[in-house]
């Protein structure tokens, strides 16, 4: 079983009040299959994350990163266009 310590969740809204470098901390509520594979990502598995549009690929790559990041693990996000990319704040 991973343990995730409080500083593993931080929010990931960059707008309003949220703007860095005020950055806010808050708990992450992952659905059971989101948790499983941060999970799996933590444990240094490579995955292909596939679902339906909505389901929440998107918040939990940037999850994971975000993760491994306050973990000191460098992390890149990168994607097949710019304005993705932006999405993924790579
Ligand atoms: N565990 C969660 N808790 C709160 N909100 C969530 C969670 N998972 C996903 N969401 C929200 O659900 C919405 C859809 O998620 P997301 O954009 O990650 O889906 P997606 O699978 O990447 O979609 P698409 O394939 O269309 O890009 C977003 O607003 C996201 O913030």
């Amino acid at each position: 079983m991973t343990t995730f310590s409080l500083s593993d969740f931080i929010c990931f809204s960059t707008s309003g009040a949220f703007k860095p470098p005020f950055s806010v901390w808050c708990k992450i509520e992952l659905n059971s299959e989101q948790t499983h594979v941060l999970e799996m990502a933590l444990k240094g598995h490579s995955m292909v994350i596939l679902g339906q549009s909505g389901t929440g690929k998107s918040f939990l790559g940037k999850t994971i990163a975000k993760t491994l990041k306050n973990r000191g693990v460098a992390t890149q996000m990168t994607a097949t266009t710019g304005i993705a990319a932006l999405n993924e704040n790579g």
